[in-house]
């Protein structure tokens, strides 16, 4: 978390009553937020709730139907695709494999936004692809086809392209999803080290209430398209919150190792109190 005394800064990407219609049904209705340079803001609500849109609206590859996203001061509909990936890496979720490349050829695509057309990388690209090649932990894997990675290294491979970028705001969807938990550990303790020793801010949709609370310094809270709440993440996962939201009963106790709060499933009030032990 950030340390109590750090200020806010002034926002980096302002979203004033952003709406996004498909097909007459508002997947993002009328959201309004701020994203506060050098922190870690986690988006969260249930399947269908507008998270994907909202984070691709945000990071510009998605124009809203109606309303206005300001990024740095600037009012993100008026820049370039290019411009726009000088400043925001977006790792989407699933994304695409390219046939025939290897992780390195991956990660080189992130400096399109900072090259010349038709240019050789230079020393400071092949800098930048090193050092996001190391941060993943790919090295040896260097060379190998993308084709033949396993889901996991791929994502890691994904996020080296990001690195690669030297961006400063990351946006991420879902980015733990293909991760076993000792890699989701490492992906999502990389992230932060980034953020808190480069300042890279940090937009992820999350569905692990827990990894929120340990990774978010904020949170905004979605349901059927609308900002339900944000703010500090022990603030804004309350069971009744988290009831709205998801829909399910949510227990919030205190972790018994950090004091801060733990989220528990009520799978008992989901059963209708059956005694597992008993059912054998
Ligand atoms: N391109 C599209 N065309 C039509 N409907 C869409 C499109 N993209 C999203 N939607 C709809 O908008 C709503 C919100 O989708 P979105 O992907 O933003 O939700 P989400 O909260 O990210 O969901 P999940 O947790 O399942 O990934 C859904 O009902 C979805 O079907």
């Amino acid at each position: 978390m950030a340390p109590a005394s750090a200020a806010v800064k002034p926002a980096i990407i302002e979203a004033k009553a952003v709406s996004v219609v498909f097909n007459g049904s508002a997947a993002v209705d009328r959201a309004s937020v701020a994203i506060h340079p050098g922190r870690i803001t986690a988006i969260c609500g249930a399947n269908g709730s507008g998270k994907s849109t909202l984070l691709k609206c945000l990071s510009g590859l998605e124009a809203p139907t109606r309303g206005a996203i300001q990024l740095a001061g600037q009012s993100l509909s008026g820049l370039s695709r290019r411009q726009i990936a000088r400043q925001v890496a977006v790792l989407g979720q699933n994304p695409e494999t390219p046939a025939g490349l290897n992780v390195e050829e991956l990660v080189e695509q992130g400096r399109y936004p900072h090259r010349p057309w038709l240019t050789r990388l230079r020393g400071n690209d092949r800098d930048a692809i090193e050092r996001a090649i190391a941060a993943v932990d790919l090295k040896d894997m260097r060379q190998r086809q993308l084709a033949s990675l396993s889901g996991g290294e791929r994502q890691r491979a994904w996020v080296a392209m990001a690195l690669a970028q030297e961006p400063q705001i990351l946006f991420l969807d879902e980015p733990t999803s293909f991760l076993d938990v000792r890699h989701q550990a490492e992906l999502l303790t990389l992230l932060r080290r980034l953020n808190r020793e480069e300042g890279l801010t940090i937009i992820a949709v999350l569905h692990d209430l827990n990894q929120v609370i340990e990774f978010a310094d904020d949170v905004i809270l979605m349901k059927k398209g609308q900002v339900l709440s944000t703010g500090a993440p022990a603030d804004i996962l309350t069971p009744r919150s988290l009831s709205d939201a998801f829909g399910c009963k949510v227990d919030v106790i205190p972790h018994p190792h950090t004091g801060r709060p733990f989220c528990l499933i009520d799978w008992v009030g989901h059963d209708g109190g059956s005694d597992r032990a008993g059912d054998h």
